[in-house]
């Protein structure tokens, strides 16, 4: 069984962050490890407050996973300040993990920021270029390259720019797009489009937190890139469209359709 770590912020209510990380790592017949970076009170209906987890005890927990247990992949979430990016970026060097997924993390779909403007700069300069693949949102790409995002040609442009500040692999996700829920993937060689139908429904809270920790399990279990892409999303289509309705407002997706459908429970 591989072990995928989480590095991420909480979420009581259960759709996003670490708690979105674990139960799509173990979807995933993945063991889940998981480092907290700050305890956010948030549910589905938005983000009322967090407190940053010192970088202190950041580190400890990193040392801590890292000194007793192989890690085959890292995916990073929520880092909000630089003091944390900083930690993390340290001990990834040196730890050099197989596999690292950074997901840039800004803003909740409900508003609330999760990233400091300050931070932005320091994820840019020092986390970014540590990624084997990073997973923008439109907004995230835009606030990336400082640029508008409106068409797939612009996504393409994006993904080519982010690749040129270090990261080795760009999926410019368009979960924001009114058309579609189209991805582009861009490799340094060329753009791999996952194209997906976009499902109307309340249930997508956590949906960018499940997908690239799918992306991270399917890496650890051996996929190529684009295999572990076509099959994250698949993995959060699913979950969308099966989920139950759960809390007042966006709700999480569900993450057990695949092997509730294969145990023939659904
Ligand atoms: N309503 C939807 N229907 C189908 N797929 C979606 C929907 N919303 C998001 N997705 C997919 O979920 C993943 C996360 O996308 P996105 O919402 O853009 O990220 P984030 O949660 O970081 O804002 C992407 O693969 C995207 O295409
Ligand atoms: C602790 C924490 N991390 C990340 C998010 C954002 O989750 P994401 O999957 O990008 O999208 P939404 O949940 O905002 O739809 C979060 N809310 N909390």
């Amino acid at each position: 069984m591989k072990h995928v770590l989480s590095i991420a912020g909480t979420d009581p209510s259960g759709g996003a962050g670490a708690a979105a990380d674990c139960k799509t790592f173990c979807a995933h017949g993945c063991f889940a490890l998981n480092v907290i970076t700050a305890v956010v009170s948030q549910n589905t209906q938005g983000v009322r407050g967090y407190m940053n987890v010192t970088p202190e005890l950041i580190a400890s927990q990193i040392d801590a996973v890292f000194e007793d247990i192989n890690v085959d992949a890292v995916k990073i979430g929520m880092v909000s300040v630089p003091a944390t990016i900083g930690v993390i970026a340290d001990k990834l060097k040196q730890y050099k993990p197989p596999v690292v997924v950074l997901d840039p993390v800004m803003v909740a779909t409900s508003g609330q920021r999760l990233l400091v403007p300050e931070a932005e700069q320091t994820l840019r300069d020092i986390l970014l270029p540590l990624a084997d693949v990073l997973t923008p949102n439109l907004p995230e790409a835009e606030v990336l390259t400082r640029r508008p995002i409106r068409s797939f040609a612009d996504m393409e442009a994006a993904a080519r720019r982010i690749f040129d500040m270090g990261a080795k692999a760009v999926l410019v996700k368009g979960g924001h797009r009114m058309e579609d829920a189209t991805d582009i993937l861009y490799d340094g060689r060329g753009f791999h489009y996952f194209k997906g139908k976009r499902v109307e429904s309340n249930s997508t809270h956590g949906t960018g937190c499940s997908l690239s920790s799918a992306i991270a399990a399917n890496l650890a279990n051996g996929m190529s890139l684009s295999e572990a892409v076509g099959a994250a999303k698949k993995y959060v289509f699913e979950g969308i469209y099966h989920a139950e309705l759960i809390g007042k407002g966006h709700g999480p997706i569900h993450h057990f359709y695949q092997l509730y459908k294969r145990a023939g429970l659904e």
